[in-house]
């Protein structure tokens, strides 16, 4: 042991102690992007058949059209990497038995950490503090069949300090988000001062294949997923001179389904990424997302009336929100931000419940503006392959001031 500094405190616990922090760990901001194609849900059967030269599979595109459907669906547009100019110049995208992942995978790996970054920019100004001062980053995506990964890309893009420590999680699917913030909870709680970039980018590129062959989960695919990346700086005991926690986290779980492992798919080929939805998903969700509840909270040692709470949902198709609202018994706003969410850019997998977060957060500013009230407790969830629930209970602070970019 060396003479010079401190000496060592006695024990290992009061090392521990010392570097834990001593607050729950909260979002402190949020951000969100989109690529710039917009595609109106129902002009997107005619746009699919079109671009991908399928106007012949008459059968396809007629159910296309009838899951599609805005009112149906519950989407009313989609945001797109992927446009008519990209695909003219990738044909092989448009054929599922052609090999194209190699393609696929060079568009995407500069394409998806540039999309995080964008949202990240907006999510490191609002919280008012250097890029600098992040010390972690995790990123989330079913895109990144390569190392380097994105999260090295975005944490150049960025400026962040070479000595941040970067996790990337890959092919979580619809519950990337969740996971990536429980995931940033506990390292916020456990390093005092730590400051931690979650980011969330999801591209349909590396999955988006024509009609040809009939594969339903495709037709289901595309009825469904968009476009979008999400940020959110997360950090534990803010500086009240510049910090604002929107949502504090106070306990997080979770659960995988019995007997749900063949539901939800994803899987590299050399022709993309292959992925399967049981028509099953939203019944195994609805039977089985009460029960998680009750397990969270009785865990916390308190019960919860539903109602008492706002609710972050991802919202995986209109299907399973429906199933969650039957099930729990919830009023009809409870899952509004959800369902807004849904309405304007889709499903984009593990980035969607971080633009649900940022819709509530809207949402409850307006409502204290007007002096309405909004509840104090409310639970994030999300589900993915597994199927996995991802539970995390939410406290709002006092004052929410809560309005963003
Ligand atoms: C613009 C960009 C496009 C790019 C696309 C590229 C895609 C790339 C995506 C890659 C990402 C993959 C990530 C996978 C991880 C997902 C994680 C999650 O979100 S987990 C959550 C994932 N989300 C979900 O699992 C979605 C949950 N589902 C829903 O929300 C609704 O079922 C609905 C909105 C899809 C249809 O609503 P509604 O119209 O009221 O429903 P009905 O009951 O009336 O059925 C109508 C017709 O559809 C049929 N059919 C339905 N489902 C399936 C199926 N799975 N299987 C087969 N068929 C199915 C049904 O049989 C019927 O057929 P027909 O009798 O007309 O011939």
């Amino acid at each position: 042991m060396g003479s010079m500094g401190k000496a060592l405190p006695a024990t290992v616990d009061e090392i521990r102690r010392a570097q834990r922090a001593e607050g729950p760990a909260a979002v402190l901001a949020i951000g969100t992007a989109n690529p710039p194609t917009i595609m109106p849900q129902d002009d997107y059967p005619d746009y699919y058949f079109r671009v991908t030269n399928s106007e012949h599979l008459t059968d396809l595109k007629a159910k296309l059209s009838r899951i599609c459907n805005h009112n149906k669906s519950g989407i009313r547009q989609r945001y797109l990497h992927l446009n008519e100019e990209l695909l003219a110049a990738n044909p092989g995208f448009i054929d599922p038995k052609r090999p194209s992942l190699d393609e696929r995978v060079e568009m995407a790996s500069a394409a998806v950490p540039e999309l995080a970054a964008k949202a990240a920019t907006k999510a490191i100004a609002e919280w008012g503090r250097p890029a600098t001062d992040i010390t972690h980053l995790i990123f989330s995506t079913y895109s990144g069949a390569r190392a380097p990964s994105g999260d090295r890309r975005l944490a150049s893009l960025l400026g962040l300090r070479p000595t941040v420590s970067r996790t990337i999680l890959n092919l979580h699917g619809c519950y990337g988000g969740g996971r990536s913030l429980q995931l940033a909870k506990e390292i916020a709680e456990n390093n005092r001062g730590a400051r931690v970039l979650v980011a969330c980018s999801e591209l349909t590129l590396i999955a988006f294949y024509g009609p040809e062959g009939g594969c339903v989960d495709n037709i289901i695919g595309q009825t469904l997923f968009g476009d979008g990346a999400g940020a959110v700086v997360v950090g534990a005991d803010p500086d009240a001179a510049v910090e604002r926690p929107l949502f504090e986290m106070a306990f997080a779980t979770q659960t995988t389904i019995p007997e749900s492992e063949d539901a939800i798919s994803m899987q590299y080929s050399k022709c993309g990424m292959e992925y399967h939805l049981s028509s099953k998903v939203p019944r195994l969700i609805g039977c089985n997302v009460e029960r998680s509840l009750v397990d969270t909270f009785r865990t916390l040692g308190v019960t919860a009336a539903w109602n008492d709470l706002f609710w972050a949902v991802h919202p995986g198709g209109r299907a399973i929100l429906d199933n969650i609202e039957e099930v729990l018994g919830l009023e009809d706003d409870k899952l509004a931000a959800s369902r807004h969410v849904l309405s304007e850019f889709g499903n984009m997998s593990g980035t969607t419940v971080i633009f649900v977060l940022d819709e509530l957060r809207r949402r409850r500013a307006a409502a204290a503006k007007q002096g309405g009230e909004t509840p104090e407790w409310g639970v994030l969830m999300a589900f993915g392959p597994g199927i996995t629930i991802e539970t995390i209970v939410l406290h709002t602070p006092s004052n929410p001031e809560l309005e963003g970019n």
